[in-house]
Parts: C-alpha cells; sequence; structure tokens
C-alpha cells in the first residue's frame, strides 16, 4: 500500500529532517516494506536515502527560469527527487491552478518519468448537487491527463473533508473509488481527515490502496501508526 503524508506548509527544515528519519528508523525497525512518501515544504525539501520517499509537493513546469516564487525540476533534481503532488485541492481551490495549467504540469514531470500524485476530489456544493454531479465533476479533473501513465498515483480528496474532521462514510468511500477505478488503472488513494481512529478502516475498504494524509501525520508518531496498519493489513491478506 501507498501511504503519503502532505506536511503542507508546515515543519522546518530542521523538524522536517527529525521528522524524516524517525519515520525511517520506524519502518526499519518494524519490517515496514509499504510505499512511504514525504510531500515536505519546498524549503525543507533534501536528499533522503531509504524506505522513505521524499516528493515535492509543487514545483513548476520548467528546470528553471524567471518564475518568481516557483522551484523547477534542477531544484528538485539536486536533491534527486523524482516524485510530485499535482492537482491538490489547496492549489486548485486557493491558489487558482487551472486544469489546463495542471495538465501542462503533469506532461512536463511524465515526460521527465517522475511519480505522480495528481489528486481530484469534489468541493461541497457539489457533494451535496448528488453522486452523479459529483462524479461528473471529478471526471473534469481527469481532462488532459493520460491516466494509463505507469507512475501515475491518483488521491481522492474531497474538498470539504480535507482538514475538517469530517468525512464520507466507508461505504461512500468504497463507491466512490470503485467508479473511479473504471478511469484509470493508476494506485487510488483516500485523503480528507484520515487519522489514528479512521485509517485502518479506510486502509481495509478493497478500492482503497492508500492514504494521503495532511493534519494527522504533522504528529510522526500518528503517521508511524498508520503506515504499521498498512503493513499488517498486507501481511493479513
Ligand atoms: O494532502 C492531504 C490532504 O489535503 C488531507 O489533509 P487532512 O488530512 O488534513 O484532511
Amino acid at each position: 500500500m501507498i501511504i503519503a503524508a502532505n506536511l503542507k506548509t508546515n515543519l522546518t527544515r530542521k523538524q522536517t529532517l527529525e521528522y524524516v528519519n524517525e519515520l525511517e528508523d520506524f519502518l526499519n525497525k518494524n519490517n515496514i516494506s509499504q510505499e512511504v512518501l514525504v510531500f515536505p515544504a519546498a524549503s525543507s525539501l533534501n536528499a533522503h536515502s531509504g524506505k522513505v520517499i521524499i516528493g515535492a509537493q509543487n514545483a513548476y513546469a520548467t528546470a528553471n527560469g524567471a518564475y518568481t516564487g516557483e522551484i523547477g525540476q534542477d531544484h528538485l533534481d539536486e536533491f534527486g527527487i523524482k516524485t510530485i503532488l499535482i492537482g491538490h485541492s489547496e492549489r486548485r481551490h486557493i491558489l487558482g491552478e487551472s486544469q489546463e495549467e495542471l495538465v501542462k504540469k503533469f506532461n512536463y514531470y511524465k515526460e521527465l518519468g517522475y511519480k505522480i500524485i495528481y489528486c481530484v476530489g469534489e468541493p461541497l456544493d457539489v457533494r451535496e448537487a448528488g453522486y452523479e454531479p459529483m462524479i461528473e465533476y471529478i471526471s473534469d479533473q481527469y481532462e488532459g491527463i493520460d491516466t494509463n501513465y505507469e507512475n501515475l498515483i491518483i488521491a481522492y480528496e474531497p474538498v470539504w473533508a480535507i482538514g475538517t474532521g469530517l468525512t464520507p462514510t466507508l461505504e461512500e468511500i468504497e463507491a466512490t473509488h470503485k467508479d473511479l477505478k473504471k478511469k484509470s488503472p493508476a494506485p487510488l488513494l483516500y485523503g480528507g481527515s484520515v487519522k489514528v481512529t479512521n485509517a485502518n478502516d479506510v486502509l481495509e475498504l478493497q478500492s482503497v490502496d492508500g492514504i494521503l494524509v495532511g493534519s494527522a501525520a504533522l504528529y510522526v508518531e500518528h503517521f508511524c501508526t498508520m503506515c504499521e496498519y498498512a503493513q499488517k493489513i498486507e501481511n493479513k491478506n
């Protein structure tokens, strides 16, 4: 399974280093062989060798150039980073990234062979409009994306569930994932208020291949516990 921590605009470089080292120790001591990804803030990116894979939360579709405030491929290369999050709801809805811009970014990093975690998910008003409009809305977020890309992972994150403590029911997650799985053979993660208290149940769902965790992942011991849950489920199956 794939267990991913999006640290967002949290943890300094020093705190991130401690976080990653503690996580790495835990994975090694507990023989955890799950795919564990950590996405630090851009200023906390660092080279790391071990089980933990470091990814970028964002980068511009360029190697370098005049794009004030952005980082590019050169900055990721410096740390051997080959994994990137694209289409996170905070980039779509807070920072205003359009589908067109996301596709451009997707294609740029796809050409370079990056592992791409591509996020999709509906806001509350769309959810409230009903299941069909919701699936249509999410389908539009697949537009222009190569859903057969071999290094693609998709994360379904309902916008209204992110950082709110609200989640769809397990049945709702399963139903949505089943429909989204028809769109792409890529592994499908669930994200949105995943905590130690609900992670195991979510991971046990058949259509869930992993989780993308925000707030709860800031506590490294909580994130370690979630990695352990995934390992136990895999060992059991
Ligand atoms: O990328 C992670 C998601 O935005 C989930 O965040 P959250 O776990 O704080 O709801």
